[in-house]
């Protein structure tokens, strides 16, 4: 049955929100509507005007004969400010506090509609970098990684701390977690990554920098480059005098984690800045 107007506007807009970062020819939809590509275009425009009026997307039009739309999905400035503090508040619960200044986040990892709400609030604010995959290290980046690049239509490069013969040849490096210390081991798959891809380095928790370091050495030798790191909470690390990483993007930041008096105290980090910066 032919749509009319209102109902192509539906369907297109589902069809958008469905397919993020992709390009969708103009072709596509006339086909799909038995309908003119000037309607289509007229479509278009409208949905284009409501979801960059409502803050939600934007939608990228790519000229000429290869041409179409493309669904960028962006985060509304109060939006990103009401989710910002949700999350600080959960983490203001004294019973998530665990030895040595950490904080147990299962229950925020484990949750797809929080997930899902840093997913978009990421690949909003790295929406306009070219990104070929986003990384992280196993176990807790896991379910961030999958949420962006769900969003930026990427796939996720799982770097491990062990190496199992079910990866092939893997390519190591040596990184003191400033968390433990300890030197550790981290490894990742060669074929997991393509030399001089572009990676977003992402992480539940930076301490002292040490992992994020530790992914970005891995990266040198795939020969890719570091588009950004982002994480969701920032401890603060009095142990490193400056973090072994300098330019990152936090959802959160710790501002005090204390065990005797049972105290947290969680603070937005500058990942709101970073979505204005983008937006300009
Ligand atoms: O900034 P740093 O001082 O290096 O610490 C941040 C590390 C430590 C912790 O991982 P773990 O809890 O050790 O490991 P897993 O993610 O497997 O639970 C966290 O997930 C980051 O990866």
């Amino acid at each position: 049955k032919k749509l009319k107007r209102s109902g192509r506007l539906v369907d297109m807009t589902h069809y958008l929100l469905q397919h993020p970062h992709q390009l969708v020819s103009l072709s596509y939809f006339s086909d799909r509507y038995q309908s003119a590509k000037s309607s289509i275009s007229e479509d278009l425009t409208i949905v284009k005007d409501i979801f960059e009026s409502q803050g939600f997307g934007s939608l990228l039009t790519i000229a000429g004969a290869s041409g179409g739309v493309k669904y960028v999905p962006m985060v509304n400035d109060n939006e990103g400010q009401a989710f910002v503090n949700e999350l600080c508040k959960k983490l203001e619960d004294e019973k998530r506090l665990l030895p040595g200044g950490y904080l147990y986040m299962m229950d925020i990892l484990g949750s797809p509609r929080l997930m899902n709400e840093v997913g978009r609030l990421f690949a909003a604010v790295f929406s306009s970098q070219q990104i070929d995959a986003v990384m992280t290290v196993a176990t807790k980046g896991i379910p961030l990684a999958y949420a962006i690049g769900t969003y930026l239509d990427v796939p996720v490069s799982i770097v491990r701390r062990d190496h199992r013969v079910t990866e092939g040849s893997m390519v190591s490096i040596n990184y003191v977690s400033g968390s433990t210390k300890r030197i550790q081991t981290m490894s990742l798959a060669r074929r997991s990554l393509e030399e001089g891809a572009n990676v977003l380095i992402v992480d539940d928790f930076m301490k002292a920098g040490g992992t994020a370091k530790g992914m970005m050495d891995l990266l040198q030798e795939f020969h890719a480059n570091v588009v950004g790191i982002g994480v969701l909470v920032e401890a603060e690390d009095a142990a490193a005098e400056k973090r072994l990483v300098d330019d990152y993007v936090s959802v959160t930041r710790l501002e005090e984690v204390n065990d005797k008096e049972r105290l947290v105290k969680a603070v937005p980090g500058n990942v709101l800045e970073k979505l204005k910066e983008v937006k300009q």
